[in-house]
């Protein structure tokens, strides 16, 4: 059995293309912009490539986007002072403050400093709690990206086996959170798991973000399964010097014999996380000035 491929390149192309023809109504019908402020804290290359293609795609759906750098030994400080500010412009309906920073400042602290109503990376205690009690907030990207293309390919999830492996509040424990809510029988794996293979063996759906190349390996996956593929390894290409290729947290080539389904690396996850970025900031400035929400764009 060979598996149906997963294009989130055109998956996300289609959500940007659907955000765009909103923000445009919004601008000619209430004069309103949405608009996504993004910090970037030092000089990280995989971050500059992030936000660069953050910036571009902002701006190509008709949304400001506001983009801070500022140096490696920016003082939490002078982080928050910008924070705040962000918090205060009413110009801004989206902060995201890009990771990993520095060592000396604390990812946490910075998540809770962000206004919740405009934490577009849903990574604020408020926002992780509403999503956990089942009420209206803002929906981490990834898992929301991923919860988009499993509706899509399975419009009733209902009942299934579902298997994340990893549990960090980025990713896993939110994705968990939203396949309980489309009542999933959900498993959260983790590095403390006493037999993984086993575990992902039974799951109907596997959702693996752990961030170790190839892991997932055919034997590990039931026959007909739908696989996503978080996980993000960088390695310098074999072929081609001085370049430097993405390999996934799942061995794709035997996967595909097994699965029924499975996103790629690249092309799956990555690119529906910008575009549910852009989706949860349209969201954020519809909300902001209490006007309805896009439909589709939000769980
Ligand atoms: N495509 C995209 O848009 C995005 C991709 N990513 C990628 O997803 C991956 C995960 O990201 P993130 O959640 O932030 O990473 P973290 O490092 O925060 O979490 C990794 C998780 O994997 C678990 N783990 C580690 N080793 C094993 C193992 N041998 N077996 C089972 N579980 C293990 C850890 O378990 P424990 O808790 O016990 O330590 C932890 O829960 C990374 O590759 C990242 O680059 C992340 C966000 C967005
Ligand atoms: N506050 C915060 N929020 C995040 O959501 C966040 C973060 N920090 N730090 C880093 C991780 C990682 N992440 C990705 C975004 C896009 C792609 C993406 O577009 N990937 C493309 C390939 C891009 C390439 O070629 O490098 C793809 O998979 O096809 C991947 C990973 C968001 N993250």
């Amino acid at each position: 059995m060979s598996a149906t491929i997963i294009d989130g390149k055109a998956f996300a192309a289609d959500i940007r293309e659907k955000i765009s023809d909103h923000v445009t109504r919004l601008r000619e019908e209430n004069g309103i912009i949405p608009g996504l402020a993004v910090v970037l804290v030092g000089e990280d290359p995989a971050s500059e490539v992030y936000v660069a293609a953050k910036h571009k795609q902002t701006t190509e759906v008709g949304m400001r986007s506001f983009k801070h750098a500022l140096p490696a030994d920016t003082s939490e400080a002078d982080l928050f002072a910008l924070i705040d500010k962000l918090n205060a412009d009413p110009e801004v309906h989206g902060i995201l403050c890009q990771f990993p920073v520095p060592d000396h400042l604390d990812e946490r602290a910075i998540v809770a400093r962000i206004d919740p109503s405009k934490d577009v990376d849903g990574l604020s205690v408020v926002n992780a709690g509403l999503l956990a009690s089942g009420e209206k907030g803002l929906v981490s990207c990834t898992p929301l990206g991923c919860l988009m293309l499993l509706r899509d390919r399975i419009p009733n999830l209902s009942g299934l086996d579902a298997v994340v492996i990893g549990r960090s509040n980025l990713f896993g424990k939110p994705m968990a959170q939203l396949l309980l809510r489309e009542n999933c029988t959900v498993t959260i794996a983790h590095s403390r798991t006493k037999d993984l293979a086993e575990t992902v063996r039974r799951a109907d759906i596997v959702v693996a973000a752990v961030g170790r190349a190839e892991m997932v390996k055919a034997d590990w996956v039931k026959s007909g399964a739908t696989v996503i593929d978080v996980g993000i390894t960088r390695i310098p290409h074999p072929d081609k010097p001085g370049k430097t290729k993405l390999l996934g947290d799942v061995a794709f080539d035997e996967v595909s014999e097994v699965a029924g389904a499975i996103t790629p690396v690249p092309g799956g996850v990555g690119p529906m996380t910008i575009a549910c970025l852009l989706a949860n900031t349209l969201t954020a400035c519809c909300r902001a000035h209490d006007l309805d929400e896009p439909e589709g764009l939000t769980v």
